[in-house]
């Protein structure tokens, strides 16, 4: 095997991800196969997954390339530095911050050595690392500062796929109270171009098609019901028209999700979170796959959250993680 595996984070202890990424791997052990390994406390991860009922071995290894071998057995797993100390199901704690931050902060510094050839993150309790310092939104805003660190350039553009529907928030983890504000002509357009470019590179996409949606009820009505759709995203449309990419709207963001409408464009380029979040977790919620576009590296997640309630108890669905994994493994194989 000349790939490199892909590296998955543990994410937050107290939620789902360490059973789920037990769960994957009973998925993925056989077929097609998707080699990964886990950033880890592999005495917790083993723990959590004996207690969840999930019978998954779990393999320390000293180096990435030691996965393949390893795959077929078991979870193979890198050993953080930095042990969970909580770690109890639905509980959340900052003492674990430095052990999810660390995973993060591994996967990339791997994938970017050339050690790993992508990143799949488990979810991490947002509220939980901001009560810790974590300064960033989100593993999005987060893996564009690793990168840069690095030297490398990146731009992080959220989008949550699946076969039905493609969105991305140009806005992403801001007050609703904020969005106007936040919206400029620059923001759209450059989000749009890189959403454009990496349909091509990542999706397979020759000509992508992208919808634009409206802030306001029906796109404004002419300026109407607010301004921001005739005086920001219009002239964000004309700008992206004018460079070459067939971009369409300010479209009533009410009507551009229903079935007919999605088979007209390979991505809803959305104003804000839940305007791109709600139509695809309402559609694809087992299925969609987080993707971060604009990272010098492919970074996958499942679409969903911690899922607390369900932390510990082996019930939580794995398909979005199993897909996002899936995801990531053919995106590193494209040139
Ligand atoms: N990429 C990431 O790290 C993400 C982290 N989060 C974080 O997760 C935490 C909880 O967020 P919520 O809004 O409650 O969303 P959530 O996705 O954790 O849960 C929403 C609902 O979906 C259910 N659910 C979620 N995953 C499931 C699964 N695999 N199988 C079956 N049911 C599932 C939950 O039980 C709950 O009813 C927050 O701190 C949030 O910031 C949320 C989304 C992504
Ligand atoms: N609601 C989507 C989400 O929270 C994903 O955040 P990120 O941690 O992947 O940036």
């Amino acid at each position: 095997m000349s790939r490199n595996p892909l590296a998955v984070t543990m994410g937050e202890p107290a939620g789902v991800g360490p059973e789920l990424i037990g769960l994957s791997w009973l998925a993925l052990r056989t077929g097609t196969p998707c080699p990964f390994y886990c950033l880890a406390d592999p005495d917790f991860l083993a723990a959590r997954l004996d207690a969840a009922g999930v019978p998954v071995p779990v393999l320390t290894i000293d180096c990435p390339s030691e996965a393949h071998a390893a795959f077929g057995d078991g979870i193979p797993v890198m050993r953080l530095a930095s042990r969970v100390r909580s770690a109890k199901a639905g509980d959340p704690s900052t003492d674990d911050a430095p052990a999810v931050l660390e995973a993060i902060e591994r996967a990339v510094a791997d994938v970017v050595d050339g050690r790993a050839c992508g990143v799949v993150t488990a979810p991490v309790q947002k509220e939980t690392l901001y009560d810790a310092g974590f300064a960033f939104p989100g593993h999005t805003e987060f893996l564009g500062e690793l990168a840069r660190r690095r030297g490398l350039d990146a731009y992080p553009v959220m989008m949550i796929a699946s076969d039905e529907l493609r969105v991305v928030p140009v806005t992403v983890h801001v007050p609703i109270t904020d969005v106007s504000r936040l919206l400029t002509e620059d923001l759209i357009v450059e989000t749009s171009r890189i959403v454009a470019r990496e349909l091509t590179a990542k999706f397979g996409v020759a000509t992508p098609r992208l919808a634009i949606a409206g802030l306001n009820p029906h796109a404004g009505e002419g300026g109407r019901i607010g301004t921001e759709d005739r005086d920001v995203v219009a002239p964000a449309v004309a700008a992206l028209v004018a460079e070459g990419i067939d971009a369409r709207g300010p479209q009533a963001a009410d009507t551009l999700f229903h079935a007919s409408a999605r088979r007209g464009y390979d991505a809803a380029i959305c104003m804000y979170h839940d305007q791109a979040l709600i139509p695809i977790k309402t559609i694809a919620f087992d299925d969609a796959v987080n993707v971060t576009l604009g990272l010098p590296f492919v970074r996958t997640s499942p679409d969903h959250g911690t899922a607390l309630s369900l932390a510990g108890t082996g019930k939580a669905n794995p398909s979005s993680f199993v897909a996002a994994i899936r995801m990531a493994w053919r995106m590193a194989a494209r040139p």
